[in-house]
């Protein structure tokens, strides 16, 4: 029986991660699922945002589903030492699981374009995969120190960092349109000049198939919002990728549309790409549909479940259609739109 550990963290994470659950428990009902703490709830429990406790469970965990780890802008957590901090605990548990690609879809699914704040034309079909470099950059390794009047953070990259990301986004374009866009700022940065070599020395090598280009990240910011049909697959470094993608959910409408998977050398993690949401937590009126399609992502990549994937993905959609939540300017909170998706899979055929 695969094992799963559930995260629910912080703020709006346990509302999300509950409409996840459900929706797991109805689609692969032998699953075992154990929960336990990250984040700020942690470090309120244990004085440690990933705790022994935690770390401990996820020895034979076949997958990791998170919620959302953080507080608002003044919580109490963000005057804490920084390793300390709800984030830092997100950081240390992608590190401990060795997950150095994070891939996050934006897809408009048909019919759904009105959901979203573009001209119907330029929303219609969009299908790009984000693939975040998710270990190393400006998040790790490199120096980092604030001192006085002075601080700094380095953004750090080595050959095998940028290959087994890379090949990830190949591997990916290959089961897709055929294209990678590497995103940079090589007319700037030296870490970047490494990273476009080292991408294109094994597109050149081992995926001569798969088109490549290179693009600057000030201009994709433009680009992937004012023509997001030109992108397939998107390979980027970790910051760059954080924010490309919070910017790419305008594309499908809401934060609310954007999950993840997280892939390396063990279990995988899959959480959705927004935040605690401090704002709406405890009101109930999340979306979850970002935390339900990460579910997805854990049965499709996670336990290799594709089937049970696209009745999710389905499901989702079909709700999304009836019962828009508040941030799509609908008027669905985070119960009625999970009930949605539920009686939604039992009128679905779990396979097709
Ligand atoms: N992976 C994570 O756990 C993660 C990701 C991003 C931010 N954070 C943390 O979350 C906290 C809040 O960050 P923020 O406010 O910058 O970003 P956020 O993503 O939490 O919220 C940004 C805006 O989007 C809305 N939103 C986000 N998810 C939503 C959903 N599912 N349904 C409806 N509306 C949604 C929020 O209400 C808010 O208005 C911070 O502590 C930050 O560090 C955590
Ligand atoms: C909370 C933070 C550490 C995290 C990140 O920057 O990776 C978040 O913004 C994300 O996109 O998952
Ligand atoms: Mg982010």
């Amino acid at each position: 029986m695969p094992k799963i550990v559930t995260l629910p963290g912080d703020g709006i994470g346990p509302e999300v991660t509950a409409a996840a659950v459900a929706v797991l428990r109805e689609v692969a009902p032998d699953v075992t699922i154990e929960e336990h703490l990250i984040g700020g709830v942690a470090y309120d429990t244990h004085g440690d945002p990933f705790p022994q406790v935690t770390r401990d469970a996820l020895g034979d965990a076949d997958a990791v589903l998170l919620g959302t780890v953080g507080g608002a802008q003044d919580s109490a957590w963000n005057l804490l030492p920084r390793h300390l901090r709800p984030e830092s605990g997100l950081l240390a548990l992608r590190k401990a699981l060795g997950c150095y690609a994070n891939l996050r879809p934006v897809r408009v699914q048909p019919g759904l374009e009105h959901l979203s704040p573009l001209k119907a034309e330029l929303a219609r079909g969009v299908d790009i995969l984000i693939v975040r470099e998710l270990l190393g950059g400006v998040y790790f390794d490199g120096d980092r120190k604030i001192d006085g009047d002075t601080a700094y953070n380095t953004m750090r990259y080595t050959t095998p960092e940028v290959e087994r990301v890379a090949r990830v986004a190949f591997w990916a374009a290959e089961q897709r349109k055929g294209r990678v866009t590497s995103v940079d700022k090589a007319n700037v940065l030296e870490v970047s000049e490494l990273w476009r070599r080292d991408v294109t020395a094994l597109r050149d090598r081992e995926y001569r198939g798969v088109h490549l280009n290179h693009e600057y990240v000030d201009s994709v910011a433009m680009l992937i919002v004012s023509d997001p049909s030109r992108y397939d697959v998107i390979v980027t470094e970790n910051l760059f990728g954080d924010i490309l993608s919070d910017l790419a959910a305008v594309i499908p409408g809401s934060l609310g549309l954007m999950p993840s998977a997280s892939l390396g050398d063990g279990a995988g993690l899959f959480e959705p790409i927004h935040g605690s949401a401090p704002d709406i937590a405890g009101k109930g009126v999340a979306n979850p549909a970002a935390a339900i399609m990460s579910a997805g992502m854990l049965l499709r990549h996670g336990l290799k479940r594709p089937e049970g994937a696209n009745q999710i993905d389905r499901a989702v959609a079909l709700a999304l259609r009836e019962h828009p939540t508040r941030d799509l300017g609908g008027r669905a909170d985070t119960q009625t739109f999970t009930r949605a998706v539920l009686s939604a899979l039992e009128t679905s055929p779990a396979v097709g």
